[in-house]
């Protein structure tokens, strides 16, 4: 029997540097923002829905998707994130739900999704156990202006467009305090990954 586990948390609370820690348990992990890139690559449906609805100012000189563009439009506007979430949603979870279901039917322990959004997205069906890495929103904050040089007013946007980070931790079967050291998160992952018999 593979264990799923959902793995989220909020932006920059510290999902890729955890998910990055499942390697040392011979863990896979299927990540949602990554799967999120690749079906609005060029020629893939979802990159002809995006461009019909946002128009062709969001493109590089390449025809890619300028994401900086896109992302400023769609987190200063919740209409419009609703609508670039309905297009590229339905792509992400039909690639993660087959993803996932190759390593169950290979018989892997234990298998992890990366879901930013698993909550919001109500997603948990997906998984038998999730995990929240949480971390204060001061510490988030910084952390996330410091990573990708956004403005405090970008970096709120952000931050709002998803559940406050408090109440997915409520919602959790495990939660990872991350406004320590990584070193200290890897112990905290080791001692659940411990409890459920997968390490
Ligand atoms: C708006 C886009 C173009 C911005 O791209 P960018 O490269 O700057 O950010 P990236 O995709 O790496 O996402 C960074 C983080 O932003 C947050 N985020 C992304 N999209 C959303 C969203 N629709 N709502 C709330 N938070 C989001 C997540 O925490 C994610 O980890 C891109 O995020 C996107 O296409 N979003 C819609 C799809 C989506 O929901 N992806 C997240 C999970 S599948
Ligand atoms: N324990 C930690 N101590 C110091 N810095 C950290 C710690 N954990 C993560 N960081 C840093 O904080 C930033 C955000 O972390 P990370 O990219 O893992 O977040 P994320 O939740 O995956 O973000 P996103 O939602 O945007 O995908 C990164 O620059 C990362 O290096």
């Amino acid at each position: 029997m593979t264990l799923v586990l959902g793995l989220t948390g909020s932006i920059a609370s510290g999902k890729s540097t955890v998910s990055l820690m499942f390697d040392d348990f011979n863990i896979p992990v299927i990540d949602a923002d990554k799967i999120s890139r690749e079906v609005v690559m060029p020629g893939e449906k979802a990159y002809e829905q995006i461009v019909d609805v946002f128009g062709e100012g969001i493109l590089r000189e390449d025809c890619s998707i300028d994401r900086k563009k896109l992302g400023a439009i769609v987190f200063d506007n919740e209409e419009k994130r609703g609508t670039l979430n309905s297009i590229v949603h339905p792509a992400v979870r039909k690639k993660m739900i087959a993803r996932r279901d190759a390593y169950v039917t290979s018989g892997t322990k234990s298998v992890v999704l990366d879901i930013p959004l698993l909550f919001e997205s109500k997603l948990t069906h997906l998984v038998d156990k999730t995990i929240v890495v949480y971390v204060d929103e001061e510490v988030q904050l910084e952390r996330l202006m410091e990573r990708d040089g956004y403005t405090e007013k970008e970096a709120r946007q952000r931050m709002n467009a998803q559940i406050p980070v408090k109440e997915k931790a409520a919602l959790a079967d495990a939660v990872i305090d991350n406004n320590g050291s990584k070193q200290e998160s890897f112990r905290q992952l080791e001692s659940f990954l411990h409890d459920w018999g997968i390490r």
